[in-house]
């Protein structure tokens, strides 16, 4: 499809799966669920999971009266609008400005240069008629910071852009389809004027009077659409790697390359140990972003009750728990997709094995929603705050409880004898905690150094997301553990998660041996004890990890992959697919008699010369 088209076709796909939620009708569970199989990026995202979320949590009582049944009917279409043409990760450095005029009792909303235009918003482009904008506040001269404020862009009889509103779409985005079905807009305000009424108000106010009235909750609540996406974007990590996967091992199943002795059969290319050492870690890391999926929903759900409480004192670990495991889950599945397509060989390139397309729409996730390199800078502060504080009698808790451990994770030698030690689950666990507090330890000693802290932080910044990282890969392993303990039916599946757990912790100790290493908290010998129970897992998976990929029960549809079938039917599938390329509609190309056949012509004359 054209860009026009495939976005019609969007729209398309949108407005029916919105009739199907109303006529079925559907649960929420469902219509996310609908949202996975329509398997497109399209404006519904930006307001379900944005705009309808940041009036929720961000608009006072009567502002959600007024605004949210005419949103949940989709009476009004909304996008978020923060990120701008010269600001996206630096919120408080953004530039457009909501200017309160008593006299009318309006904000005039302003774009003062360039670089303060809204861009990147996705659904803003062609289709929102209103938006959450955020914007500087502005009363009487002084500049309270960003707020946000919900916008009407559109007329709503004729589309047409409100006077003294600009807007568009930026433009192609990376691959051919792929995020390009969403209208990722700019936007521009010159004196713009909404009601008073419009700022987002449950936090801060600003009076009849113009009086700005500060937040007495924590002004971070603002970013809390961002925290409850990030908890969402774990859970699709483990989808779109899972579909990788699922794709790259049963191709690997029905590919045979060497071996054969004679003309006999040839080896299934999943039986190579380089095949297995790429492909099951991979495996295991869908099966594990799932598990740390669950459990942030739950720390997330659990954060949100507390703050209706006006209880803050998770705050902290949620945000950094968000955005640690969105960053770390999403750079992991970029480049699990592509190493899946590697996985493929040279079929893995092709357009129908679903791969290329897979790898355009997802990696933009590590941009989206904060950087990934950003987000573990927010974990890393976090976690040097926590370092600081240990000693003081505030004991640590939640994910990072095992630092009020740290007299015996700094000094403590791993135990580990023998390959099978390492399916000890306390085993394991130990030597990720010292691993990651040895890290924050040394990094907040080297910060200690520095007397300016900020200026030592910056030195320090490719330390810190390093630290910050191995934080997130121990949530990530100790809640699959934490999953293996609790009650899974079935003792073979029990089996093979433990072997999936294992694949994914010690993978991990191989990728990062120089961590381990350095760190002291595992020995040489003990790593390569490591490799050796890797590779016996390896072993074990190997028989069931068809199985294993069939469990994510993606239908042959839904995977949109010839090499990823179920049926394992690819060779006859790929002519087929090739077959329906319209170069092949025609035997001689169109452009043959224009410049294929002038030119051996001519070749052909000077040989007869
Ligand atoms: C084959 C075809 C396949 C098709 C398949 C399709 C499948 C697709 C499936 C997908 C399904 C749908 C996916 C979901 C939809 C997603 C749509 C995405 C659309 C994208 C939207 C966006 O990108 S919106 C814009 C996002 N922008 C950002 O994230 C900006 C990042 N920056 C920030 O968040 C902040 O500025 C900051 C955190 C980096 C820094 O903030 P600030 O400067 O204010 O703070 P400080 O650093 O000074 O810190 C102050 C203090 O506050 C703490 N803090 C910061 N943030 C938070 C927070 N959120 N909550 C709580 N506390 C916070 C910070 O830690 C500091 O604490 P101290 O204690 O003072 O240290
Ligand atoms: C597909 C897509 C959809 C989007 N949808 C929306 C949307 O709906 N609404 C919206 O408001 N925005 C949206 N965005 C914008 C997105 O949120 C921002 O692009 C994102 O937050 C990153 O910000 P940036 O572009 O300013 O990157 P930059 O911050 O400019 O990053 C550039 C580089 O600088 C590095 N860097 C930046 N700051 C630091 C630092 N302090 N320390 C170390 N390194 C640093 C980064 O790691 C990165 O390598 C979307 C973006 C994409 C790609």
């Amino acid at each position: 499809m054209t860009r026009k088209e495939l976005f019609k076709n969007t729209l398309r796909k949108s407005v029916h799966a919105w009739k199907l939620i109303n006529e079925l009708p559907l649960s929420d569970d469902e219509s996310l669920m609908l949202r996975h199989f329509m398997d497109q990026p399209g404006f519904l995202d930006l307001h379900w999971r944005m705009f309808v979320p940041a009036i929720k949590g961000q608009g006072t009582e009567e502002q959600k009266q007024k605004w949210l049944p005419l949103a949940n009917k989709m009476q009004i279409i909304g996008c978020y609008a923060q990120t701008e043409l010269g600001h996206g990760s630096n919120v408080q450095g953004l530039e457009t400005t909501a200017t309160f005029d008593p006299q009318t009792d309006q904000f005039i909303l302003h774009s003062p240069t360039q670089t303060s235009s809204k861009w990147w918003p996705g659904g803003l482009g062609k289709v929102s008629t209103h938006a959450v904008i955020y914007a500087r506040l502005i009363t009487d001269g002084k500049d309270h910071g960003v707020h946000g404020f919900i916008v009407q862009l559109r007329n709503m009889d004729d589309h047409s852009p409100l006077p003294g509103i600009t807007i568009g779409d930026i433009g192609v985005k990376f691959g051919n389809g792929a995020y390009n079905s969403m209208d990722n807009g700019f936007l521009m305000f010159d004196k713009f004027c909404i009601p008073r009424d419009q700022m987002l108000m449950r936090l801060s106010k600003v009076t009849r009077e113009g009086k700005y009235v500060p937040s007495d909750v924590p002004r971070q609540l603002m970013y809390g659409t961002m925290v409850s996406v990030r908890q969402t974007i774990v859970s699709n990590a483990s989808i779109a790697m899972a579909r990788a996967v699922c794709i790259a091992t049963r191709y690997s199943a029905v590919r045979r390359q060497f071996g054969s002795q004679n003309g006999g059969i040839e080896t299934q290319v999943i039986d190579y140990k380089t095949q297995q050492n790429r492909l099951f870690p991979l495996l295991a890391s869908a099966y594990a972003f799932r598990f740390v999926g669950e459990w942030l929903k739950w720390l997330y759900t659990d954060v949100t009750q507390r703050l209706e409480a006006s209880d803050f004192a998770t705050l902290p670990e949620a945000h950094a728990c968000t955005a640690g495991l969105k960053s770390m889950t999403t750079s992991a599945t970029s480049d699990g997709i592509e190493e899946c397509r590697k996985l493929c060989g040279g079929h893995g390139y092709l357009w129908c094995s679903g791969l290329p397309e897979l790898f355009a729409v997802y990696v933009p996730a590590c941009t989206y929603e904060g950087d990934n390199v950003v987000l573990q800078l927010q974990v890393a502060r976090f976690l040097m705050k926590t370092v600081s504080q240990l000693g003081s009698g505030k004991a640590p808790a939640g994910t990072t409880a095992y630092m009020g451990r740290a007299k015996h994770l700094l000094q403590c030698r791993s135990s580990i004898r023998k390959a099978e030690d390492w399916l000890n689950p306390a085993m394991v666990l130990e030597t990720f905690e010292a691993r990651a507090l040895r890290m924050a330890v040394s990094c907040a000693n080297n910060l200690s150094k520095f007397e300016n802290q900020e200026q030592g932080f910056s030195e320090l910044l490719a330390d810190l997301v390093e630290a910050a990282i191995a934080h997130c890969q121990l949530i990530v392993v100790s809640k699959f553990i934490v999953k293996l303990e609790g009650e899974i039916k079935g003792k073979g599946v029990k089996n093979q998660l433990k072997n999936l757990c294992y694949i994914y912790a010690l993978h991990l100790i191989h990728k990062h041996l120089g961590d381990f290493l350095s760190t002291n908290s595992i020995t040489s010998e003990q790593a390569s004890l490591a490799n050796h129970q890797l590779r016996s897992l390896y072993t074990q998976v190997r028989p069931n990890a068809v199985a294993l990929v069939d469990a994510f029960d993606y239908t042959d549809h839904y995977l949109g992959s010839v090499l990823g079938r179920y049926d394992g039917n690819v060779y006859p599938k790929l002519f087929e697919e090739a077959l329906k390329d319209p170069l092949n509609d025609t035997v001689v190309p169109d452009g043959y008699h224009e410049y294929i056949r002038p030119l051996i012509k001519q070749h052909l004359r000077s040989a007869r010369l």
